[in-house]
């Protein structure tokens, strides 16, 4: 061993760190290691190291630099083999198939891309409004609704039917089995450990987890087949509506098994991706509307400044709203959507710093650690749009871009990005120039303070929390019937 490993808890034998590795805000007693081990501390769980990376410097240096070793993924028996996610994106593993679906992604969410969905987005963007309005405290099915029925849309060419649309609860059901139970606590099962518990007959005592496994891997091939299994039935039927895969099928030259299931479980990963993550932004950005009215009427006083009362915003005005750019990094910034990201695998030994990170360990960006470092963030628990207002040298505006972090790192970054760059930007200024936030009141008039509380292991959403969302205005009424009314 070239080196002590990097430093952490004190393990207990055998066992490790078992009993620190909570599935409830696993982030909180990361970043509480940070701040007593440093930016790099080990922990491990029977023998399996588990490594955080607590600063930009860390990440940037061995998740970005030298992203040809760390951009792996762990071989889960559980979540991969068991329950079939191990074709999942996000769980594929470093190498040709990889490649081929990061290809597949880039075709689908690539920056020059993403002009071509701006008209798609302003229509779901503004189906997305008349629901909140018409149903206010519904408003994580909504954007559910709104996240899932875009890609539904772009991937598939499939059109969601209510909140309760089959396609959307499917994924519901999916995306929570995914990072509730799957992948809960840094997703290490007893049988990651010891594989050889795979082979335990299903009546031994202790076998448990190979019945749920079997009953979440059929619901995971419900998940990729059934929208796939849509588009070859419409394509078949001359029905389709033109879509990422309806145009990559018709190519038939191309239609290998291989282009096919690389195509299926790509479209999936897309669709599974886009969910929780929009959800845990709008919440974050209608909480931090809620707890700060003056950002709120500084933000609604610039859109109307730049929009008018007579239309919606559009793509066009993103130059001239420089405050709501604030809002939206701050949002992203202060919500840490993904804190600990998804684990990485070290594909090789490494030495960092003098420290040895044996190959096989998995990697976590502590996303919640950097971006609550007071010397990056001053006041960083506080919501402050105002800092993204202050110029800064080109080097230290990157650094403090919540952008650098909140997607993930190197060869595993969030292919994602682009199409939430503009779909969540258009969400916020769209909720700006027509809504009002407030906190819900009781029956004497007095605000209720919303009870917020992180239950996801993976995703930082906020529980349902009461606020008041109301139209601004008939005004802004009218336009939105307008914009609906030009559609049809
Ligand atoms: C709304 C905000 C979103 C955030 C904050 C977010 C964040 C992340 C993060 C932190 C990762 C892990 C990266 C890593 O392993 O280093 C990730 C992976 C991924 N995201 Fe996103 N995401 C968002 C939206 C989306 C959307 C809309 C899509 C698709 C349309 C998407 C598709 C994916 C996929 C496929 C992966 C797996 C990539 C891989 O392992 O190679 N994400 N995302």
């Amino acid at each position: 061993q070239a080196g002590p490993l990097p430093p952490g808890p004190t393990p207990v034998p055998i066992l490790g760190n078992v009993r620190d590795l909570t599935a409830k805000e696993l982030w909180l007693a990361a970043t509480k290691w940070a701040k007593q081990f440093g930016d790099v501390v080990h922990v491990h769980i029977v023998g399996q190291g588990l490594v955080f990376l607590n600063s930009p410097e860390a990440t940037m240096d061995l998740l970005d630099r030298k992203g040809s070793i760390y951009g792996d993924k762990p071989a889960l028996v559980m979540a991969g083999e068991l329950c079939g996610c191990e074709t999942m994106v996000a769980f594929t593993r470093y190498g040709d198939e990889s490649r081929r679906q990061r290809r597949l992604l880039n075709q689908a969410f690539g920056v020059q891309v993403i002009p071509s969905y701006h008209p798609l987005i302003a229509t779901e963007t503004h189906s997305f409004i008349q629901r909140l309005v018409a149903d206010p405290s519904n408003y994580i099915d909504h954007t559910r609704r709104y996240a899932g029925g875009l890609t539904l849309s772009v991937i598939y060419g499939y059109e969601a039917v209510g909140n309760n649309d089959k396609f959307l609860s499917l994924g519901e059901e999916c995306v929570d089995i995914l990072s509730n139970k799957i992948a809960s606590g840094g997703g290490i099962w007893p049988v990651d450990i010891f594989p050889s518990l795979k082979h335990l007959p299903t009546w031994a005592p202790g076998s448990g987890f190979l019945i749920k496994a079997a009953e979440w891997k059929a619901k995971m091939e419900e998940f990729v087949d059934q929208p796939y299994n849509f588009v070859k039935a419409s394509l078949t039927a001359g029905t389709h509506v033109p879509s990422f895969c309806s145009m990559l099928l018709e190519d038939k030259e191309k239609c290998s098994p291989q282009f096919e299931f690389d195509l299926k479980h790509t479209a999936n990963s897309m669709y599974s991706a886009s969910m929780d993550t929009t959800i845990t932004v709008f919440c974050h950005f209608l909480l931090a509307m809620v707890l700060h009215p003056e950002a709120l009427a500084k933000a609604q006083k610039e859109v109307d400044s730049v929009v008018g009362p007579d239309r919606l915003p559009t793509f066009s005005d993103r130059p001239s709203l420089p405050f709501v750019e604030a809002i939206f990094s701050e949002t992203l910034r202060w919500g840490v959507p993904v804190p600990l990201s998804l684990p990485h695998r070290l594909m090789e030994d490494d030495v960092y710093r003098g420290m040895f990170i044996p190959k096989g360990s998995l990697i976590f960006g502590n996303i919640w650690a950097i971006t609550r470092d007071e010397t990056l963030f001053p006041n960083a628990s506080a919501f402050l749009p105002e800092r993204y207002m202050e110029k800064v040298d080109p080097a230290l505006a990157k650094k403090r871009d919540p952008r650098s972090y909140v997607f993930g790192f190197g060869r595993r970054r969030c292919p994602g990005v682009n199409l939430v760059e503009s779909s969540v930007w258009l969400m916020i200024t769209t909720v700006l120039a027509t809504l009002n936030i407030s906190k819900a009141k009781d029956d004497f008039g007095n605000p209720i303070e919303p009870k917020i509380d992180f239950n996801n292991a993976v995703f930082r959403i906020p529980d349902k929390f009461q606020c008041d969302i109301r139209p601004r205005s008939e005004q802004a009424l009218k336009v939105l019937r307008q914009a609906e009314a030009a559609r049809s």
